[in-house]
């Protein structure tokens, strides 16, 4: 699959990123683009870095050294590090979203369903009641939730549906960018690929951007335009998902993917 590129400048350009945990790295010198509508994987072994670059880039973690722009719905590419906490927010509030591994991390597991997508809608604005659980409903449905379970709390849903809920939590605001940390990680194996088929959709139609961090290289081949491969910190290959997967040139890429193909 190759990226849409109706764009001639990307969204998110990321250079020279590094992160420090005291003597400990946790990722360095990474660079890389995300383009409008682009699915960017990054893959690698545990302890390799992912989460780490994915919250520096979040601006949920202060890297030790770098630099990350993006580029606002007016056009205007701004340093993520020199905005003021408040413009932050703001956009991680407008043109963001974030789905993590547990859903319980991206849920209030005690308001219900319909509140847990609604509230996302209040927070930027939106007051009438009848337009907000509407908007809801017909998110709910999207991902494949039924109506008749709007009132009830994610406490009470199976992990899949949670999952599902979270997603629409993030998506009824109309973001240009998602970060997904193991999307479908700790989800039973069918229910894993049934969610993958649901994101998949649901990223193109909407011509989302994404950046998912994974392990499992079924999942970077499945949601991926591009991919970039972690270890110890460091990017050591990146491009086309089917390029890396196909024809990897790193021998460390090549071991990952032989060791996929054993199993
Ligand atoms: N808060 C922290 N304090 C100290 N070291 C950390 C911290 N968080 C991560 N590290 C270290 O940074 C390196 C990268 O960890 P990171 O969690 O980013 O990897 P990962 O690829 O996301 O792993 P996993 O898939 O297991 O979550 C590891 O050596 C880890 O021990």
């Amino acid at each position: 699959m190759s990226g849409p590129r109706e764009d001639d400048q990307p969204l998110l350009s990321v250079r020279g990123l590094g992160k420090r945990y005291g003597d400990r790295i946790g990722c360095r010198d990474v660079s890389f683009d995300v383009w409008p509508g682009e699915v960017l994987a990054i893959v690698g072994e545990s302890g390799s870095g992912k989460t780490t670059l994915l919250n520096c880039i979040s601006t949920r973690l202060e890297p030790t050294t770098g630099a990350v722009r993006y580029r606002l719905r007016d056009g205007q590419e701004r340093d993520l590090y020199e905005m003021s906490e408040a413009e932050r927010r703001l956009l991680m509030r407008t043109d963001w979203g974030f789905v993590h591994q547990n859903p319980a991390d991206g849920l209030r597991m005690s308001v219900s369903a319909g509140a847990n997508v609604g509230e996302r809608l209040m927070a930027v604005g939106q007051r009438h009641y009848g337009n907000i659980r509407g908007t809801a409903a017909n998110w709910l449905e999207r991902v494949e939730i039924a109506e008749d379970r709007i009132d009830d709390r994610p406490r009470d849903f199976s992990g899949g549906m949670r999952q599902r809920l979270q997603i629409a939590r993030n998506l009824v605001t109309g973001p240009r960018l998602v970060f997904m940390d193991e999307p479908t990680g700790g989800l039973d194996v069918s229910v894993q690929a049934r969610l993958l088929d649901l994101v998949r959709g649901l990223v193109a139609d909407l011509g989302l951007a994404a950046i998912v961090v994974t392990h499992d290289l079924a999942v970077a081949r499945l949601l991926s335009h591009r991919m970039i491969v972690m270890k110890d910190g460091a990017v050591i290959e990146a491009g086309l998902t089917d390029r890396v997967l196909d024809d990897p040139q790193a021998p460390y890429t090549q071991l990952l993917v032989s060791s996929i193909l054993q199993v």
